[in-house]
């Protein structure tokens, strides 16, 4: 079924509301500024009246009288000398400003003593590395002073460095990925493991800038997210890096709402990353993004899913609205990625064709067809062994010429899988993302540029980088999409990724099981003539037909 896109207002409708906010709390600061002698009076007059409360209650019922007559006979005095009601009001002002001024005590200035020795100590192990024999000043030397080189620096509650800004001399090499990951580790091991610390080297001024990163949320559930066609939420990030949020429920009922900055990876025939390569340890949650991914396309098109994993974790997607195949075997995945194949060429012909007669691309060329594969690696290993052809050559068209046919190749592969992959995905997936634990060489090698924050040891699952063609490492949280068929998925998780799922409108075939090969239903609507979403030309049944093979 195709979905209408969602009005272009509620796309921008987080930012526009945080653009609000930022302005209500601007106006609030402005105001309290301009009224802060009058509130300081204020507050000083309720104490000076309280104070005289206190004191008419705590003088004995037998010296009122006396208290009385005195008060009169200074308020008399007053209110007879010359200017004597104007001198009274001024003093009275004062008082009440000096009574209700600010009574917290102030920050204490400067470290203490235990910050005192953090900063010099950090000083001291950066002495060999930021110093020269020949220097005639050095900067850093035994027994300096770290004052000259630590210009800002900011501690957390239990006493760590949280921010710190760290000048060095203009010869040492900051230009050299060696030299700056020698710094990065050291600061990262003096100022407390267990914690992501991101630096931004700053090669004019001779500046380095520490701060340490708080975790991203894990408490991001599957939902509709609020995007527009051809974009899909790979996961979320750090507010610094993006400048767009979205609108997120969550709570055990969907009770809360909060806003948070997505990583938005843009698809379809304007994208200039238009495939994605996800990599990963073992249980480090790729799979999921790939359900996550699944779930978002089905909203506009069609998804053929090729498991080389074979745990049946997508088994929950066989037969749905949208869903084309899941294959988890190897005759089913070669029978699905060749259909793949000339389904990409079918529709480039016919777009073609379309362009040449001046007409606009027909229905059945535009509807977003999506290939996830889960470990393909897998299957070269199998076809290698059966002496049948490696899925991955298959690839080769959808991921060349996908693009402008509106065909999608995501792939996700552990670390030991990578070498098993073939040219045309390495060079086509210009999306990537790194989940779970890795070191600063794997996040370069599949990112291509450093992370620029220091990778931790343990990290919850879904958790990584993500890096869209030539932009910028984003930290990522996948959002969490378990399978709902897994005994250990929670209920409410479970019945967020149900809602997701489209309705199920072929009947699983229970003695094909998920190796089944759902082409059958884009068979069965290119013959019922259909011009909608998902239907395919003569042409293109003959070619899959051609290539189908006979199911026992
Ligand atoms: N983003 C996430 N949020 C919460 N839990 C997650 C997330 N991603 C994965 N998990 C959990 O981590 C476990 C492993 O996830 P998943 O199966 O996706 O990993 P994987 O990398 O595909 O590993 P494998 O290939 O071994 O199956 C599952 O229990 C899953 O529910």
């Amino acid at each position: 079924m195709a979905r209408r896109p969602l009005p272009r207002i509620l796309t921008n409708g987080g930012a526009q509301l945080a653009r609000s906010r930022e302005l209500a709390r601007t106006a609030a600061d402005s105001a309290t500024d301009v009224l802060h002698p009058l509130i300081t009076i204020t507050r000083g007059l309720r104490r000076l009246a309280s104070a005289g409360r206190r004191r008419w209650a705590d003088t004995p019922k037998d010296r009122r009288g006396a208290l009385l007559f005195m008060v009169a006979s200074v308020v008399l005095a007053v209110a007879l000398a010359p200017y004597g009601p104007l001198l009274a009001v001024v003093t009275l002002m004062a008082a009440a400003a000096w009574q209700g001024r600010d009574r917290a005590p102030s920050a204490p200035a400067g470290p203490d003593a235990s910050q005192i020795q953090r900063l010099k100590s950090l000083y001291d192990a950066l002495v060999p590395y930021f110093s020269a024999a020949e220097d005639p000043e050095p900067l850093y030397a035994h027994g300096g002073d770290w004052e000259k080189v630590f210009s800002e620096y900011e501690f957390d509650p239990t006493g760590r460095i949280a921010h710190l800004v760290i000048g060095y001399p203009a010869y040492f090499t900051d230009g050299e990925p060696e030299s700056r990951a020698r710094i990065e580790h050291l600061l990262g091991a003096k100022s407390g493991r267990g914690r992501e610390y991101q630096f931004v080297w700053d090669e004019e001024a001779n500046q380095l800038t520490v701060r340490v990163l708080a975790p991203l949320p894990t408490d991001i559930a599957a939902q509709p997210f609020v995007t527009a066609p051809g974009e899909t939420v790979l996961g979320f990030t750090d507010p610094t890096r993006v400048q767009r949020t979205l609108p997120l429920t969550h709570g055990t009922h969907g009770e809360e709402r909060r806003d948070a900055p997505p990583v938005v990876w843009r698809t379809g025939i304007r994208s200039t990353e238009p495939h994605l390569l996800a990599v990963g340890q073992p249980g480090s949650g790729t799979s999921t993004l790939l359900r996550s991914i699944a779930l978002q396309a089905l909203h506009h098109g069609d998804v053929v899913i090729v498991d080389g994993g074979g745990t049946g974790e997508y088994a929950c997607l066989t037969g749905r609205d949208g869903v084309l195949a899941v294959e988890c075997g190897l005759p089913g995945a070669l029978t699905s990625l060749e259909w793949a194949a000339h389904e990409t060429e079918r529709r480039l012909i016919a777009a073609n064709r379309a362009h040449q007669a001046g007409d606009p691309p027909p229905e059945d060329t535009r509807r977003p067809l999506w290939l996830l594969l889960d470990r393909p690696s897998a299957f070269t290993h199998l076809a290698a062994a059966d002496g049948r052809k490696d899925p991955q050559a298959l690839l080769g068209v959808p991921l060349r010429h996908g693009r402008p046919a509106n065909v999608t190749v995501v792939v996700a592969e552990q670390f030991d899988g990578l070498d098993s992959l073939g040219e045309a995905v390495r060079q086509h997936t210009r999306a990537r993302v790194v989940l779970g634990a890795a070191t600063a060489g794997q996040l370069e090698a599949v990112l291509g540029a450093p992370a620029h924050t220091t990778p931790v040891e343990q990290v919850p699952p879904g958790r990584g980088y993500a890096r869209l063609g030539g932009g910028p490492v984003h930290r990522l949280q996948v959002p969490a999409t378990p399978d709902p068929y897994d005994d250990a998925t929670s209920d409410a998780q479970r019945q967020a990724v149900l809602e997701l799922l489209p309705p199920r409108t072929t009947p699983v075939d229970e003695e094909a099981g998920v190796e089944a090969v759902r082409l059958d239903k884009v068979r069965e609507e290119a013959a019922g003539d259909g011009a909608g979403a998902g239907s395919l030309s003569v042409e293109a049944v003959g070619a899959e037909a051609a290539v189908a093979e006979p199911r026992s």
